[in-house]
Parts: C-alpha cells; structure tokens; sequence
C-alpha cells in the first residue's frame, strides 16, 4: 500500500458479499435484549448496516405482540435471516424457505447446531443444507466450525461467506484458534467473518486483525451491563481492529530495537 494513501474510513473501506456491499464490517443479532427500542439502540450505536435475525426466535409477523419491525426497521437494515434452534438440514431449508416466500430475504445466515452443551455447528448437515439452498438461488452466508479444510468445502459448494467460530455462541470466550481463522482468511475467495464467542472489543479488534471482512456479535453487546456503550466500543473495535490490519502490523522481534537509534551519536 502507498505510504501516503488515505487511511481507511468508514465509508470508504466497504465489502462485498453475494454482490451487496456495506460500509459497516459489525452485523448485530436482535435476541437477549430488554426489549426491541433496546435492540434498535444498540444497532444504532454500533453502526451495523446489517442485523441478523433468529426466524424461529424473534416476532416477525404476530401484530397482537411487540414486532422486531417495528423498532429495527428494514428499510434502515438489512435483515440477516438465520435458523438459529434448527438441528437437521431439512428444518434449516424449510424455515429459510418460509422466510423467503414472507419476506423475500435471499441473502441467509445457515447455521445448523449439533448439541446444545455447546452449539458447534453440525457440519455435515450444514453441508448438506447448503447444497439444497444454493439449488435453490439463496445467498448463503454460513455458520462453520474453524476448520479450514471444511471452510474450503463449504466454498466450494458455493457458500457466500464463511462464518467460523471464535467459541461457543454465548460463551464470551474470545477466538480459541486464531491460527485457523488466519488460514481460513487466507485460503477464502469469498469474504469471511467470525460469528459467535466474541465476548470484548479486544476479541473483536484480534479478529479484524486477523484479515476477517467482518464480526458477527450478539451476548456480546445484549449481554453487557450497558448494551449500548458496549456497541459503541464494539464499533471502534472493529474500526480499529481493520485499520490496524490494513496498516501492517510491525515484525515482531526476540530482541530490543531501540526506539532512538544511536547510529551517529558521539
Ligand atoms: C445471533 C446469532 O446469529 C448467533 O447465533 C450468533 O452466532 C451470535 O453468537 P454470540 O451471541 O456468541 O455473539
């Protein structure tokens, strides 16, 4: 990179997937909040472009009762639909099919859970569900577990992006393989971002760091004593986090360098 070329902004560093660019690299989830003007804050703050949203959790279509649509709204959004709670393929499929015919989402968040102790992704289904949905013309941006070599099969079959694992969705804990997610960035031609486990602004600043285009968080910032100065930091986070790839890092060294050379000193 040019020495003297601007630093990335937020406007002008976008990224691309399935043909849609944002300007935003930080999707927030609607679940776990007090309530939905909650939930509309902390998107707000956080500067997300993009929101994603469980079908099988989140009141999309009951008038009687309070609707997400309502407060976060999807013409200010674009709404990420997901099949949090689905187990199989086949249910995955069949609630992203229902979603499309109400509300023409094409562009998919697949995640297809194993085993509700932890919530990996059950990959060989989730394969298999991501098979029948590109069949089907959707944008399929996936759920994985950070394995690299899965990453590439899941590109392969046409996946739009690759969402590996930082941890345990809920659990806080921060990228457990940094290794991996650095290989998967490196090998993927479609963008890759981590999803789940972010629990602080570091863990987000490391995954930018990494070369990911972008973090998907939810308990992160619902979870937080103050949900929306969590998203605010979250935001700078990722900022930063790009920023700081973008700039290169330092090579790292096993000894001193002083910061004032002495070279032509008496
Ligand atoms: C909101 C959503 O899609 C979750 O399934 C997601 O993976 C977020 O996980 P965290 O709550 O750990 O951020």
């Amino acid at each position: 990179m040019n020495a003297h070329a601007p630093i990335a902004t937020e406007t002008s560093d976008t990224w691309t997937v399935a043909g849609r660019t944002f300007s935003s690299r930080l999707i927030v989830g609607t679940g776990k909040y007090a309530d939905y003007a909650q939930n509309a804050a902390a998107a707000e703050a956080a500067g997300a472009e993009i929101v994603t949203v469980a079908l099988r959790r989140v009141n999309l279509s009951d008038p009687t009762q309070p609707m997400l649509v309502d407060y976060v709204k999807p013409d200010r959004f674009t709404f990420l639909p997901n099949t949090a709670g689905c187990f199989t393929g086949e249910d995955a499929v069949r609630t992203l099919r229902l979603a499309r015919e109400a509300g023409g989402w094409n562009l998919v968040k697949l995640e297809v859970l194993s085993n509700t102790a932890h919530l990996y992704p059950d990959m060989v289904e989730t394969l298999r569900a991501l098979d029948m949905l590109v069949k089907d013309g959707f944008d399929v941006m996936v759920y994985c577990t950070d394995d690299v070599v899965m990453a590439q099969r899941l590109e392969e079959a046409g996946a739009a992006a690759i969402m590996p694992a930082a941890a345990p969705i809920g659990s806080g804990l921060g990228l457990q393989n940094a290794v991996n997610v650095r290989l998967i960035v490196e090998q993927a031609k479609v963008p890759v971002l981590v999803d789940a486990g972010v629990g602080t602004p570091s863990d987000a600043v490391l995954a930018m760091e990494l070369g990911c285009d972008a973090v998907l968080m939810n308990t992160a910032i619902a979870g937080a004593r103050d949900p929306i100065l969590m998203a605010s930091a979250m935001k700078h986070a990722v900022i930063a986090g790009r920023q700081g790839y973008l700039a290169g890092r330092m090579p790292r060294r096993m000894y001193a360098d002083p910061s004032s050379p002495l070279a032509g000193l008496i």
